[in-house]
């Protein structure tokens, strides 16, 4: 099967994008030639190579003389491989300093042992800008990208740059085939906000397991401040896909192998070696993620609480050379071999060696005969991404059924139901595992090896990798896609102020719109500057100018009161024109005709706000709200228990805001209130507003479409030619307002209509701000018109 890629110009690639190319480059007799190197990642991008072709992208691994490279890129070429060269210097730090000395510990909660350089910080960012400068030459119009792994995580942000500055329309994925560590233990990263930002670029992020993908998640929500979803990040106005992929093998590999005369002489050497024995094997990079010295523990326990097996049960553990060039690494081979020495010592004899290690690399034939003859395939990773080894022993158990041992710890403990379940620090509970593995009667074997072969066979490399490349696909035409809106310039708005024929309302939201938002609502007083500028705004000739809440009316009289300007208080529970609307009508208040003040029971009857004094009316039947009882003791049983939040009690509504509670356990929390609140609504006239970190109860009868039914209607019972609107808001609840006034037709009409939300964000409004400066700024240039 190939993949098409639809593009208007023409069909696109997938090119994909990691570290290191998949071959090892190297010398013999003057000639080049290419090896597959080893790895997981090889491994399953290897198998999904024979479903989609795609060029690959990545470091050769070493640094070449420069007479060399024109052959070796000619030979990378023919293998669909593009270099990306970098010098010795920037791919030692980039490498084993940033990649395997910092993200790789952190990722595999190993936060004690990283000790972050600048230096090693700067080859990251310079190694990731070369492979940028690479992909961005060979990309075009429709292509996708797929870039793979902790080492890469500035590229998608360079790309998406680099792109838009070329206009070049290119989808970008981006694959984790590490664990995500839970937050708290990725927040130690000095410098953990680049790297979620270097990714967020991407539009489609994947992992493992959900897990991997919750902890990011949770870290973008907690460092980042971003609103998530389970599926999703929403930042810098789009939505940032983030989804679950479980990588598998290519199981055809193995079978194939199995049927190779290499393997079947090499089964019949092995069958005579370990006759009569037991064999237990282990295949890993020699990474101290991987918990070999943990394994060797756990075999010695086995012979230590069931000396029966003494002289009959081996463990060949195949320790394949890895980043030897790190300390940790350099120190864990010492250990390693000290303690296959001590253990062989103890319970080996000349005829008996308990644990054969094999320090090396070894080919595909002699893994699979290593897998296929062994009895039990124990695998004791302390943290690992997925492991594919696991797989692979399963593809090679047609006949013998073997038992997978299988620590908890790794992606593949969440997909491979059939294996038994480890804890690799419990030796004495591996050992009584490896017991009841050597022990297991035929039907059980079966039985589990039924459930693994289904899984293992389905879920292939092939099939991970068309299902990522897929969802990418998907990304571009998907209904949550980016929502771009263009930023509103002081210029846009004073042009479109300046054609409007009639008057000209505007409405702005206060908190977070006219000033930051604050953790306190007590620190959002107006500045003298911000009073001046709508002092200005409110004097200019057929301009009426309102200030939209969720404050009190008191609040907003006292900061507001001396100026001609509308307000809405409480979210539209109360509202008031300013004094300059009734100047336009020939009687003051002659067509608004809201009711006076009515007993409760005649308010539904005539569905009209009611006069509150002092100007204001009310869109409720009555002040007192008898739910009020039942929603302050929720409230507070929730303030209680969340450290930060508050409850506002206002006259009408009640908030419970957690904007200076933990962000996640605040959601939580708030998510909390709305279950049980759920309960109550059924029998209350009430209904409940999510807004930005915090939750607001008020009277249903009040909605954010009551400002534009009544406020609106009012205005434009009195100006019907209405030909300007401007709404400012960066709350949520201004989202309502927005979409609310597309859908009505004599509001959507209104010729010179200009919405703005504050901040990059999915919106519906039709321009964005920055921030609250922009909005003065804006007020600042209409008010000299
Ligand atoms: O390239 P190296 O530094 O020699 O490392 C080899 C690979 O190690 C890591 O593999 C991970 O990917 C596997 C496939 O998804 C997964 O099963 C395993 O749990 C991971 O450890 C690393 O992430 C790769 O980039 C390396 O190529
Ligand atoms: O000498 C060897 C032994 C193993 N492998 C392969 O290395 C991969 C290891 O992948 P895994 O996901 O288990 O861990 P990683 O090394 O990627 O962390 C598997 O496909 C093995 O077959 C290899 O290439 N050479």
């Amino acid at each position: 099967m190939v993949i098409e890629f639809e593009s208007k110009s023409k069909q696109g690639r997938l090119i994909v994008v990691s570290n290191r190319l998949p071959v090892t480059i190297s010398q013999n007799d003057q000639t080049w030639n290419v090896t597959l190197s080893s790895g997981g990642l090889v491994t399953a991008l290897s198998g999904l190579k024979k479903e989609i072709p795609f060029t690959w992208v990545g470091w050769p691994g070493k640094t070449f003389d420069d007479n060399d490279i024109i052959k070796i890129n000619e030979l990378l070429l023919k293998n669909s491989c593009v270099p990306v060269y970098l010098d010795a210097k920037t791919a030692d730090l980039f490498y084993n300093g940033f990649s395997n000395s910092i993200l790789w510990p952190l990722f595999h909660y190993h936060a004690g042992d990283i000790v972050f350089d600048q230096k090693s910080w700067d080859a990251y960012k310079s190694a990731n800008e070369s492979f940028a400068k690479v992909v961005l030459e060979i990309a075009n119009d429709g292509d996708l990208i797929w870039v793979h792994d902790y080492h890469l995580m500035l590229l998608c942000n360079m790309l998406q740059k680099g792109l838009a500055r070329r206009k070049k329309n290119v989808k970008i994925g981006w694959f984790l085939h590490t664990p995500f560590p839970s937050s708290e233990i990725y927040r130690a990263l000095p410098v953990r906000h680049e790297i979620l930002e270097g990714v967020l670029s991407a539009d489609l992020l994947g992992f493992h397991t959900y897990d991997y993908a919750r902890h990011f998640l949770s870290s973008c929500t907690r460092i980042l401040g971003l609103q998530t979803t389970t599926d999703g990040v929403e930042y810098e106005g789009r939505k940032v896909k983030v989804m679950t992929f479980p990588i598998g093998i290519d199981p055809k590999v193995f079978l194939e192998a199995q049927k190779s005369t290499q393997v079947i002489s090499r089964l019949k050497e092995l069958e005579t070696e370990f006759k009569d024995k037991k064999v237990i094997v282990g295949v890993d990079r020699l990474d101290y993620i991987k918990g070999v010295p943990q394994k060797f523990m756990a075999f010695e326990s086995l012979l230590k609480k069931y000396p029966e097996y003494i002289g009959k049960v081996v463990l060949v553990q195949v320790a394949v050379p890895s980043r030897g060039d790190v300390e940790h690494y350099q120190e864990l081979i010492v250990s390693v071999n000290e303690l296959v020495g001590l253990i062989n010592g103890k319970y080996g004899t000349i005829e008996y060696t308990p644990i054969h290690f094999l320090h090396k690399s070894v080919d595909i034939y002699e893994l699979t005969s290593l897998y296929t003859r062994s009895d039990a395939c124990l695998i004791t990773s302390t943290r690992d991404g997925m492991n594919l080894v696991s797989y692979e022993y399963v593809a090679c158990q047609k006949d013998r059924h073997g038992v997978l041992l299988l620590s908890e710890f790794t992606g593949a403990a969440q997909s491979l139901n059939g294996s038994l379940i480890i804890n690799p620090w419990n030796y004495e509970e591996v050992a009584k595992s490896l017991h009841e593995a050597l022990s297991m009667d035929e039907s059980r074997k079966l039985n589990n090896y039924n459930t693994l072969s289904r899984y293992v066979n389905k879920y292939t490399a092939a099939h991970w990798g068309v299902s990522f490349v897929s969802e990418l696909q998907k990304t571009t035409s998907g209904a949550d896609l980016v929502l771009r809106v263009p930023f509103l310039t002081p210029s846009v708005a004073v042009e479109k102020f300046n054609q409007a024929k009639s008057i000209r309302p505007i409405l702005i939201y206060y908190d977070g719109t006219l000033c930051p938002t604050y953790d306190s609502p007590s620190f959002a007083n107006p500045t003298k500057e911000t009073l001046r500028k709508l002092s200005n705004l409110t004097k200019v000739e057929n301009t009426i100018v309102y200030i939209i809440s969720g404050r009190t009316r008191a609040q907003l009289e006292s900061w507001f009161g001396s100026l001609d300007i509308g307000l809405i208080a409480e979210h539209g529970s109360f509202y008031r024109h300013p004094k300059k609307l009734y100047s336009f009508s020939e009687q003051e208040n002659s067509k608004i005709s809201p009711s006076e003040d009515l007993p409760d029971s005649q308010i539904n009857l005539l569905g009209i706000p009611i006069k509150s004094g002092n100007g204001w009316f009310r869109l409720i039947n009555s002040l007192k709200q008898s739910w009020h009882d039942t929603i302050i003791p929720l409230f507070e049983h929730y303030t209680e228990r969340t450290p930060g939040s508050y409850v506002e009690k206002k006259e009408i509504n009640i908030t419970w805001n957690y904007r200076m509670a933990d962000d996640e356990f605040g959601l939580f929390q708030s998510n909390e209130i709305q279950i049980n609140l759920e309960k109550i609504l059924a029998h209350l006239p009430i209904s409940v507003f999510i807004g930005d970190r915090y939750l607001e109860v008020k009277p249903s009868s009040v909605t954010t479409s009551s400002i534009l039914k009544y406020i609106l209607g009012d205005i434009l019972s009195e100006h019907p030619d209405l030909d300007f609107l401007l709404i400012g808001c960066g709350d949520k609840a201004g989202e309502l307002i927005f979409s609310n006034i597309l859908k009505i037709p004599k509001y959507a009409q209104i010729e010179h209509l200009l919405t703005f939300t504050v901040g990059r964000k999915l919106t519906n409004a039709s321009y964005y701000v920055n921030n609250h400066r922009d909005v003065l700024e804006i007020i600042e240039s209409l008010a000299l018109q």
